[in-house]
Protein backbone atom coordinates (compact mmCIF):
# COMPACT_ATOMS: atom_id res chain seq x y z
CA UNK A 1 0.00 0.00 0.00
CA UNK A 2 2.57 3.02 1.27
CA UNK A 3 5.13 1.01 0.05
CA UNK A 4 4.23 0.96 -3.17
CA UNK A 5 4.37 5.20 -3.48
CA UNK A 6 8.20 4.66 -2.76
CA UNK A 7 10.92 5.27 -5.15
CA UNK A 8 13.52 4.77 -2.44
CA UNK A 9 14.51 4.15 0.57
CA UNK A 10 16.61 6.42 1.97
CA UNK A 11 17.39 5.65 5.09
CA UNK A 12 16.26 2.17 7.12
CA UNK A 13 14.06 1.84 9.95
CA UNK A 14 17.71 -0.24 11.89
CA UNK A 15 19.50 2.73 10.92
CA UNK A 16 17.66 5.23 12.58
CA UNK A 17 17.24 2.86 15.79
CA UNK A 18 21.01 3.06 16.21
CA UNK A 19 21.39 6.81 15.42
CA UNK A 20 18.81 7.18 18.06
CA UNK A 21 21.13 5.04 20.46
CA UNK A 22 24.59 6.93 19.55
CA UNK A 23 22.94 10.19 19.60
CA UNK A 24 21.04 9.30 23.19
CA UNK A 25 24.38 8.31 24.50
CA UNK A 26 25.91 11.62 23.77
CA UNK A 27 23.30 13.56 25.40
CA UNK A 28 23.44 11.03 28.34
CA UNK A 29 26.83 12.28 28.34
CA UNK A 30 26.47 16.18 27.73
CA UNK A 31 23.62 16.76 29.87
CA UNK A 32 24.16 14.21 33.17
CA UNK A 33 23.21 16.34 36.29
CA UNK A 34 21.19 19.10 34.04
CA UNK A 35 17.98 18.32 33.64
CA UNK A 36 17.66 19.81 30.45
CA UNK A 37 14.20 20.51 28.72
CA UNK A 38 13.97 18.65 25.68
CA UNK A 39 11.11 20.27 23.25
CA UNK A 40 9.59 17.90 20.62
CA UNK A 41 8.65 20.73 17.78
CA UNK A 42 5.50 18.75 16.57
CA UNK A 43 4.41 18.12 14.50
CA UNK A 44 6.96 16.14 12.62
CA UNK A 45 9.71 15.10 15.41
CA UNK A 46 7.33 13.38 17.58
CA UNK A 47 8.53 9.79 15.99
CA UNK A 48 12.08 10.78 16.48
CA UNK A 49 11.94 12.19 20.16
CA UNK A 50 10.08 9.16 21.36
CA UNK A 51 13.00 6.93 20.20
CA UNK A 52 15.52 9.40 21.08
CA UNK A 53 14.67 9.91 24.51
CA UNK A 54 13.95 6.87 25.82
CA UNK A 55 18.01 6.16 25.25
CA UNK A 56 18.76 9.05 27.35
CA UNK A 57 19.66 8.13 30.59
CA UNK A 58 19.74 11.34 32.53
CA UNK A 59 16.54 12.96 34.23
CA UNK A 60 15.13 15.14 31.47
CA UNK A 61 11.62 17.20 31.23
CA UNK A 62 9.66 17.28 28.21
CA UNK A 63 7.63 20.02 26.60
CA UNK A 64 5.87 20.34 23.06
CA UNK A 65 5.93 23.20 20.89
CA UNK A 66 3.64 23.24 17.07
CA UNK A 67 4.91 25.36 14.77
CA UNK A 68 4.55 25.29 10.98
CA UNK A 69 5.52 26.62 7.63
CA UNK A 70 4.91 24.19 5.02
CA UNK A 71 1.76 24.47 3.74
CA UNK A 72 0.58 21.88 1.49
CA UNK A 73 2.98 20.31 -0.93
CA UNK A 74 6.90 20.54 -1.24
CA UNK A 75 7.47 24.23 -0.64
CA UNK A 76 8.01 26.48 2.45
CA UNK A 77 5.81 29.37 3.18
CA UNK A 78 8.74 31.72 4.11
CA UNK A 79 6.52 32.42 7.64
CA UNK A 80 6.99 30.58 10.52
CA UNK A 81 3.78 30.41 12.40
CA UNK A 82 3.83 29.40 15.98
CA UNK A 83 0.50 27.18 16.81
CA UNK A 84 1.20 26.14 20.33
CA UNK A 85 3.37 27.36 22.34
CA UNK A 86 5.32 25.92 25.22
CA UNK A 87 3.24 25.09 28.69
CA UNK A 88 7.15 25.65 30.58
CA UNK A 89 9.35 28.55 31.07
CA UNK A 90 12.53 28.60 29.70
CA UNK A 91 14.35 30.96 32.08
CA UNK A 92 17.73 30.01 33.11
CA UNK A 93 17.05 26.47 31.78
CA UNK A 94 19.53 23.82 29.84
CA UNK A 95 17.06 23.38 26.22
CA UNK A 96 17.31 20.90 23.12
CA UNK A 97 14.84 21.52 20.86
CA UNK A 98 14.19 18.25 18.66
CA UNK A 99 13.54 18.23 14.99
CA UNK A 100 12.90 15.87 12.66
CA UNK A 101 14.64 18.28 9.66
CA UNK A 102 16.50 21.29 9.36
CA UNK A 103 15.95 22.24 5.70
CA UNK A 104 15.82 26.06 4.77
CA UNK A 105 16.65 27.03 8.24
CA UNK A 106 13.57 28.95 9.34
CA UNK A 107 11.95 26.79 11.66
CA UNK A 108 15.09 26.42 13.47
CA UNK A 109 16.57 30.35 13.69
CA UNK A 110 12.95 31.38 14.51
CA UNK A 111 13.12 29.02 17.44
CA UNK A 112 16.56 29.21 18.95
CA UNK A 113 16.21 33.36 18.54
CA UNK A 114 12.95 33.40 20.74
CA UNK A 115 14.61 30.63 23.11
CA UNK A 116 17.14 33.13 23.59
CA UNK A 117 15.10 36.23 23.78
CA UNK A 118 12.99 33.93 26.44
CA UNK A 119 16.71 34.13 28.42
CA UNK A 120 17.27 29.88 28.11
CA UNK A 121 20.65 29.30 29.61
CA UNK A 122 21.75 27.32 26.46
CA UNK A 123 19.91 26.56 23.56
CA UNK A 124 20.79 23.18 21.94
CA UNK A 125 19.24 21.56 18.49
CA UNK A 126 19.18 17.65 17.80
CA UNK A 127 18.07 16.93 14.03
CA UNK A 128 16.92 13.34 12.78
CA UNK A 129 18.05 14.54 9.54
CA UNK A 130 20.01 17.75 8.02
CA UNK A 131 19.72 19.13 4.27
CA UNK A 132 22.03 21.07 4.04
CA UNK A 133 22.05 22.09 0.24
CA UNK A 134 18.50 23.55 1.31
CA UNK A 135 20.17 26.25 3.75
CA UNK A 136 18.80 29.85 3.19
CA UNK A 137 19.64 31.07 6.44
CA UNK A 138 22.74 30.96 8.77
CA UNK A 139 21.50 27.99 11.45
CA UNK A 140 23.50 24.83 11.90
CA UNK A 141 22.46 21.90 14.07
CA UNK A 142 24.60 20.74 16.91
CA UNK A 143 23.46 16.81 16.94
CA UNK A 144 22.70 15.14 13.10
CA UNK A 145 21.48 11.74 12.77
CA UNK A 146 21.83 11.76 8.62
CA UNK A 147 22.54 14.62 6.56
CA UNK A 148 20.70 13.53 2.88
CA UNK A 149 20.78 14.92 -0.35
CA UNK A 150 18.28 17.67 -1.59
CA UNK A 151 15.24 15.43 -1.95
CA UNK A 152 11.91 16.03 -0.60
CA UNK A 153 11.92 13.36 2.05
CA UNK A 154 8.95 11.76 3.72
CA UNK A 155 8.72 9.14 6.69
CA UNK A 156 9.56 8.91 10.19
CA UNK A 157 7.60 12.15 10.99
CA UNK A 158 8.68 13.49 7.77
CA UNK A 159 5.28 14.34 5.33
CA UNK A 160 3.88 15.58 2.12
CA UNK A 161 0.15 17.03 2.45
CA UNK A 162 0.03 15.45 6.32
CA UNK A 163 0.17 12.09 4.87
CA UNK A 164 3.43 9.75 4.86
CA UNK A 165 4.73 10.28 8.63
CA UNK A 166 3.68 7.07 9.96
CA UNK A 167 6.64 4.95 7.51
CA UNK A 168 8.83 3.73 9.56
CA UNK A 169 11.74 4.60 7.50
CA UNK A 170 12.98 7.79 5.39
CA UNK A 171 12.08 7.51 1.34
CA UNK A 172 11.47 9.73 -1.38
CA UNK A 173 7.74 9.59 -3.31
CA UNK A 174 7.32 8.25 -6.62
CA UNK A 175 7.33 10.72 -9.02
CA UNK A 176 3.71 10.45 -10.08
CA UNK A 177 2.44 11.02 -6.47
CA UNK A 178 3.08 14.63 -5.99
CA UNK A 179 0.46 15.01 -8.96
CA UNK A 180 -2.42 13.17 -7.66
CA UNK A 181 -3.95 13.56 -4.63
CA UNK A 182 -2.79 11.25 -1.67
O1 LIG B 1 14.24 24.19 7.84
P1 LIG B 1 12.84 24.48 7.38
O2 LIG B 1 12.79 24.77 5.90
O3 LIG B 1 12.17 25.53 8.21
O4 LIG B 1 11.99 23.13 7.50
C1 LIG B 1 11.97 22.34 8.64
C2 LIG B 1 10.63 22.33 9.28
O5 LIG B 1 9.62 21.93 8.33
C3 LIG B 1 8.85 20.88 8.85
O6 LIG B 1 7.79 21.34 9.63
P2 LIG B 1 6.40 21.85 9.05
O7 LIG B 1 6.36 23.35 9.08
O8 LIG B 1 6.12 21.21 7.72
O9 LIG B 1 5.40 21.30 10.13
P3 LIG B 1 5.21 19.78 10.60
O10 LIG B 1 6.29 19.47 11.62
O11 LIG B 1 3.85 19.76 11.20
O12 LIG B 1 5.34 18.89 9.38
C4 LIG B 1 9.82 20.16 9.77
O13 LIG B 1 9.16 19.41 10.76
C5 LIG B 1 10.62 21.30 10.38
O14 LIG B 1 9.98 21.84 11.53
O1 LIG C 1 12.08 17.21 2.70
C1 LIG C 1 11.15 17.50 3.48
N1 LIG C 1 10.10 16.64 3.67
C2 LIG C 1 9.06 16.91 4.51
N2 LIG C 1 8.99 18.04 5.22
C3 LIG C 1 9.99 18.94 5.08
N3 LIG C 1 10.15 20.14 5.66
C4 LIG C 1 11.28 20.65 5.21
N4 LIG C 1 11.88 19.81 4.31
C5 LIG C 1 11.08 18.72 4.22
Amino acid sequence: MLEQTIEKVLVTEAEICAKSEELGQILTTAYADKNPLMIAILKGSIPFFAELTKRIDAHIEMDFMVVSSYHGGTSSSGEVKMIKDLDTSVEGRDIVIVEDIIDTGRTLLYLKELLIHRKAKSVKIVTLVDKPEGRVVDIEADYVGFTLPNEFLVGFGLDYDEHYRNLPYIGVLKAEIYQTEV
